[in-house]
């Protein structure tokens, strides 16, 4: 097995399954970023269906981004995938040692990942699109965002530094930066509601590994011109 340097010190050969305005993808972006591992970005578009292509479904049978190749280790899921980069690559830890607060992180990424993402999600609405109206789908989605943001203010508020659990950006803030933006630019969350998580929010905006990971810096962004 490499020790902790030879995993640092070797090269790596990353490719990511991506899609510009997937929030799940936009998550493992921040943590490739944090840890400085260069990667080639391939996109999957969501909008003409690329997910379902047969050569994707063996990369994640899901049919879902992200998905993360390294070397002959492929594995799906954005949770997944944070935490195999951080046992591969220990550079940047996003989990601290520090048990209250390592477990605070991963319910916050549970939280985002499991009980506000899926709700609010592409397929799920597609699920709902001819069964309600799109004002119905709309309050659904910021019920579901305002229902996790709530608990998630509360969570951190005694705890949280400069970012989510202290002054070290964690697998807690990997999870939110994405998850507030989506909330924002997607459904019109009022985040004047959540002290908290909005002065995360501007921290973030100030991280050269956060802003490389927008949606409207990947190379499948359509072009604002
Ligand atoms: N739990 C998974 C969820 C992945 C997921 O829902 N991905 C969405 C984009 S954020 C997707 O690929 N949707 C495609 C579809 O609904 O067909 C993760 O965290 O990676």
């Amino acid at each position: 097995m490499a020790s902790d340097s030879e995993a640092m010190a070797r090269p790596a050969n990353l490719t990511l399954y991506s899609y510009y305005w997937s929030s799940c993808a936009h998550r493992v972006r921040i943590a490739l970023n944090l840890k400085g591992l260069e990667y080639e970005y391939k996109a999957v578009n969501l909008s003409k269906g690329d997910q379902f292509d047969p050569e994707f479904e063996k990369i994640n049978p899901l049919k879902f981004v992200p998905a993360l190749v390294d070397g002959d280790v492929v594995v799906a899921d954005s949770l997944a995938i944070i935490l195999y980069l951080e046992d591969k690559y220990p550079q940047h830890p996003l989990l601290p040692q520090d048990l209250k607060k390592k477990a605070i992180n991963l319910q916050v990424a549970s939280i985002v990942s499991s009980s506000i993402q899926p709700l609010q999600s592409f397929f799920t609405r597609q699920f709902f699109e001819k069964r309600i109206s799109l004002d119905e789908k709309l309050t659904s989605s910021q019920n579901h965002v305002n229902k996790g943001f709530a608990a998630i203010e509360k969570l951190i508020k005694e705890i949280a530094g400069k970012y989510a659990t202290g002054d070290e950006v964690q697998l807690a803030d990997v999870f939110l930066a994405p998850q507030i933006f989506a909330g924002v630019a997607r459904f019109q969350i009022d985040m004047s509601l959540y002290p908290t998580l909005t002065r995360l929010n501007e921290a973030y905006a100030e991280l050269p590994a956060f802003q490389a990971a927008l949606p409207h810096r990947q190379p499948d962004a359509p072009s604002t011109s």
